[in-house]
C-alpha cells in the first residue's frame, strides 16, 4: 500500500520541512510550488524559507529531493500527495481556500491522466466542511473520477509550532486523519507508519471530526495561555504576587498540565490569533455560542495597550524605549501578530521614541514597520540612550544579558521582563528599575486593596 514516492504541494514554512522530513525517512520526494523561487532553490539544495535543521536535512537528502513548477509531474509520479498552500482568514475571519482550490484543480486534471489510484491529502488548516464540500468537486470535476473508486482523500492537519517543524513533524503527540472512507485512511496511516519516527497514536474520523480537532485543539491551546496572561493580572495586583508560583502549582495537577500557562505578553504569531476568530465564525454560522473564543481573542489583543498605559506611568511620553523581541517568539523570523511589534507600533503611536532588536526578525520588522521605529543591529545598540527596555521574547539573546549591558546613567533605566527571564540578574540592582511582569509590585497599593475587601470581616 505504501509507494516509494511522495509529493509536497506548497513549499512554504511548513511543506518544506514536511517535504525534507520525508525524504530523510528514506522517500523520494517530489515538492511542487508556484513560486520559481522556493522550485529552484530546492532544487538547487538551498532551503526555501528558514526553519531549524531544514538546510541539513536539505543536504543529506539532495539524492531523494526534487521541486517542479508542474503539479501533473508530480502527481504523475507519486502515489500520494500532501497539499500544504496557505489558507489566509478572509473578511469574516474564516480560512479562504482560493489557494487550495487552485491546487485541487490543477491536481484533479493531472489525475485525469493518471492511470491507478493515487491519495490525495489536505493538510493546510480549514474549517469544516471545507475539504469535502469546497474542495473534492474539484478533483471529481477536473479528473472525471470518483472520489472512494479512483482515488483517495484524508484531511490530516500537523500540530507544529515554527523552529521546531522537523522535530514536531517527526515526532507528534498523536496523528490525526479525517478519511473520505475507510481505504483512503488506511493507506495515509500506512504511510505515516513509516515516516513518523516515535510510534505515535493515530486517530482516524470523518473529514469534519478532523477540521473541528484541529481549531479545537489550538482554541483550546490559547484559551489556556489567556488563562495565565489573566493570572498575570491578578497577580500584579496582590501584594508578594508571582504568577510563576501559581501557575508552576495548578500544572502539576494533570488535568491542567504546565504547558502553554506561561504568562507573559499573549499569543502571536501567524497561527494561533486567526484560530479563534475562525472558531467564532464556525460557531456564528452554525449558531452556536463560542464566548470562549470570542472572549480569549480579545483579551489577547487588548494586552499590548495595557503594557503601553502601565509603561507611560513610570515614564512620560518623549522617552525612548527599546524593545528586545520583534519575532513573535525565540528562534523565528516571523513578525506576523507578534506582540513585540504591536507594543512598538503603540507605544511610538504615544510619542515614545522606539528602537527595536531581534536576532532573526530585524529585516521583517522593518519590513513592517517602516520608518516610525528604528532597528538596531545589536542588543547594546538598542539599548544604548534607552530610558527604559521591554523584553519581550524569551530569546537566549536576551536572557544572556548581565548587569553591564544596561546603561548606569544619572536615572534608573526601567526594564519591564515580560517572561521574568532576568530577575535573577537586574531585581534589585542599584541603577536599574526591574519590572517583572506578574509579580505584585506597588506592594502598598495591593495592600490597601485588599485591606478594604475585608476590613469588616
Ligand atoms: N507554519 C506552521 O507552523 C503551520 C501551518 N499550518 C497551516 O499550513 C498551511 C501552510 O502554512 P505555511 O507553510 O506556513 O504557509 P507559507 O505561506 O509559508 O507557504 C505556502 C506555500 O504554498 C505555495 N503555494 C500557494 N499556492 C500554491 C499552489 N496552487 N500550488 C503550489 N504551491 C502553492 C506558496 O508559494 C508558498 O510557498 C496553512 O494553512 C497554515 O495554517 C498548520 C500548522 C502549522
Ligand atoms: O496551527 C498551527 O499553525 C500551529 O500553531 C502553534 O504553533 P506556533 O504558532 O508556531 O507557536 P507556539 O510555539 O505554539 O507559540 C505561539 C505563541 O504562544 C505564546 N505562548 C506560548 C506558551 C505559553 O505558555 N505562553 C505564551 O504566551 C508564544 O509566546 C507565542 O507567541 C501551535 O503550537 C501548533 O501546535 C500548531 O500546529
Amino acid at each position: 500500500m505504501v509507494g516509494k514516492t511522495i509529493s509536497v504541494v506548497g513549499l512554504g514554512k511548513l511543506g518544506a520541512s514536511m517535504a525534507a522530513a520525508m525524504a530523510d525517512r528514506g522517500f523520494d520526494v517530489i515538492g511542487v510550488d508556484v513560486s520559481r523561487a522556493a522550485v529552484e532553490n530546492l532544487n538547487a539544495g538551498k532551503a526555501p524559507v528558514q526553519e531549524t535543521t531544514l538546510q541539513e536535512y536539505i543536504d543529506r537528502n539532495r539524492q531523494r529531493l526534487s521541486a517542479t513548477l508542474e503539479h501533473r509531474d508530480a502527481v504523475m509520479k507519486s502515489d500520494i500527495t500532501f497539499v500544504i498552500v496557505p489558507t489566509p482568514s478572509d473578511k469574516n475571519g474564516a480560512f479562504s481556500i482560493k489557494y487550495a482550490a487552485t491546487a485541487f484543480r490543477a491536481i484533479g486534471k493531472a489525475l485525469k491522466e493518471k492511470k491507478g489510484y493515487h491519495t490525495v491529502v489536505l493538510t493546510s488548516t480549514v474549517l469544516p466542511g471545507a475539504t469535502r464540500y469546497g474542495l473534492l468537486p474539484l478533483l471529481e470535476q477536473e479528473s472525471g473520477k470518483k472520489c472512494g473508486k479512483d482515488f483517495g482523500l484524508c484531511y490530516s492537519p500537523e500540530f507544529i509550532a515554527l523552529g521546531s517543524v522537523i522535530r514536531d513533524f517527526l515526532n507528534p503527540d498523536f496523528l490525526l486523519v479525517g478519511e473520505f472512507d475507510r481505504k483512503s485512511g488506511e493507506t495515509l496511516e500506512s504511510y505515516y507508519e513509516k515516516i513518523m519516527e516515535n510510534h505515535p497514536p493515530c486517530k482516524r474520523m470523518s473529514i469534519e471530526n478532523a477540521e473541528l480537532a484541529k481549531v479545537s485543539l489550538n482554541s483550546y491551546v490559547t484559551m489556556k495561555i489567556t488563562f495565565a496572561n489573566i493570572l498575570t493580572e491578578l497577580c500584579e495586583k496582590i501584594p508578594g504576587g508571582d504568577v510563576d508560583a501559581v501557575s508552576d502549582a495548578i500544572g502539576l495537577d494533570r488535568r491542567i498540565g504546565r504547558k502553554y500557562l506561561t504568562g507573559g505578553l499573549g499569543f502571536g504569531g501567524p497561527c494561533f490569533p486567526r484560530d479563534n476568530v475562525a472558531v467564532s465564525f464556525l460557531a456564528r454560522e452554525l449558531g452556536v455560542r463560542n464566548e470562549i473564543a470570542e472572549a480569549t481573542d480579545r483579551f489577547n489583543r487588548t494586552i499590548p495597550a495595557r503594557f503601553v498605559e502601565k509603561i507611560s506611568r513610570h515614564i512620560p511620553s518623549g522617552s525612548t524605549v527599546a524593545v528586545l523581541g520583534l519575532s513573535y517568539k525565540p528562534y523565528s523570523c516571523v513578525v506576523e501578530e507578534s506582540q513585540g511589534i504591536l507594543l512598538a507600533q503603540a507605544l511610538s503611536k504615544q510619542n515614545y521614541t522606539v528602537t527595536g532588536y531581534d536576532p532573526l526578525a530585524n529585516d521583517n520588522a522593518r519590513h513592517m514597520l517602516g520608518d516610525d521605529i528604528q532597528i538596531k543591529e545589536s542588543v547594546q545598540d538598542c539599548i544604548a540612550g534607552a530610558d527604559a527596555v521591554l523584553i519581550t521574547t524569551p530569546d537566549p539573546a536576551f536572557t544572556a544579558l548581565k548587569l553591564g549591558d544596561f546603561r548606569k546613567g544619572k536615572e534608573d533605566m526601567l526594564v519591564v521582563d515580560f517572561w521574568r527571564v532576568l530577575a535573577g540578574e537586574l531585581s534589585g540592582k542599584p541603577g536599574i528599575r526591574y519590572v517583572p511582569v506578574g509579580q505584585g509590585s506597588r506592594i502598598r497599593d495591593a495592600e490597601n486593596v485588599l485591606e478594604m475587601m475585608w476590613r469588616d470581616a
